[in-house]
């Protein structure tokens, strides 16, 4: 692929290629563990991604390899710079505005795809737990430390990945913060599919292009579909927003804003009321 840089990042890379973005941690010395300005980075790199009519699939993953030759996808919230409160950046307020990027990325009405290599621990594994697929590399590691570190996901993080995985195998990841090797994840339906780490790159770009071959509409109504059941009423606003969206590509729909324009009354007579 030849990637062009969008932005140059500090604890990120972001860049774009035919119709694909590739937002990557950029932290290798420290397993790629996230910090407040990483999630503010991601979260601008997702709403341009977001924002782009070109872009219609987005890969998520981490740079790599470290000094010692270790990957990792990300092993979750920076511990070092953990405050009482959260976790606390330059400007000294304590955060944990990783939700505000779970939720972009969950809600956001394109696929993203994981790309794991090495480890995907904590906070990182809840990341690639939303992401639409996930690709591992056959050097992946996926596990939960919450309870092992003074912290817990009681969101996506635990009900999302029980739908997943199922209610045992969530509360065993949970509970007894294991970890699993790629072969281990693959076989209780956490990854798509595992591959070479050398090949990871290469087969989350053939399943993004094979995705952009698709219906964009299909695509983005069934994101929200498969959100919709456990996302309550904001599941069912995306769902609706996206039943919006097509009635005002509707010729029925603009009836209602060229009468308002014009200053006559609708005539919505002409159009059935399909069985
Ligand atoms: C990932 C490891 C298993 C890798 O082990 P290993 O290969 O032996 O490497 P190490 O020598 O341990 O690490 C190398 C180097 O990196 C530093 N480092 C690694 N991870 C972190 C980290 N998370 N924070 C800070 N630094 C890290 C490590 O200290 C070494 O540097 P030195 O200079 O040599 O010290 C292993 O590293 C490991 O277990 N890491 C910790 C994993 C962890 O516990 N992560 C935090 C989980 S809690 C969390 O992520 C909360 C997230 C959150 O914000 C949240 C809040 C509220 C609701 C939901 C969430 C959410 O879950 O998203």
């Amino acid at each position: 692929m030849n990637w062009n840089t969008v932005k140059n990042f500090e604890d990120i890379t972001y860049k774009k290629s035919d119709g694909i973005a590739r937002i990557a941690f950029n932290r290798p010395e420290v397993r790629n563990a996230f910090r407040p300005k990483t999630i503010f980075e991601m979260y601008e790199a997702f709403t341009d991604a977001r924002e782009d009519n070109e872009i219609g699939v987005v890969l998520l993953t981490g740079e790599g390899p470290a000094a010692d030759g270790k990957y990792a996808f990300s092993s979750g919230g920076d511990q070092k710079i953990r405050g009482d409160a959260g976790y606390v950046g330059d400007d000294g307020i304590p955060r944990l505005n990783v939700l505000d990027l779970q939720k972009l990325i969950r809600s956001m009405p394109k696929p993203v795809i994981a790309l794991v290599a090495g480890y995907a621990i904590g906070g990182g594994h809840v990341l690639h737990v939303i992401c639409d697929l996930t690709i591992a590399a056959d050097n992946a590691v996926f596990g939960q430390t919450g309870p092992k570190v003074g912290s817990f996901d009681g969101g996506f993080g635990s009900s999302y990945l029980a739908s997943i995985v199922g209610q045992k195998k969530a509360r065993e990841i949970w509970y007894l913060c294991r970890q699993y090797n790629a072969e281990e994840a693959e076989k209780m339906g956490l990854v798509n599919k595992v591959v070479p780490v050398d090949q990871l790159e290469a087969e989350g770009v053939q399943w993004a292009k094979e995705i952009l071959e698709k219906s964009p509409i299909a695509i983005r109504c069934l994101k929200s579909a498969f959100n919709a059941d456990i996302d309550g009423q904001a599941g069912i606003q995306e769902l609706a927003g996206n039943a919006t969206l097509l009635y005002y590509m509707s010729e029925e729909g603009q009836e209602g804003k060229n009468a308002y324009n014009e200053k006559r009354k609708p005539d919505f007579r002409k159009y059935p009321w399909l069985p």
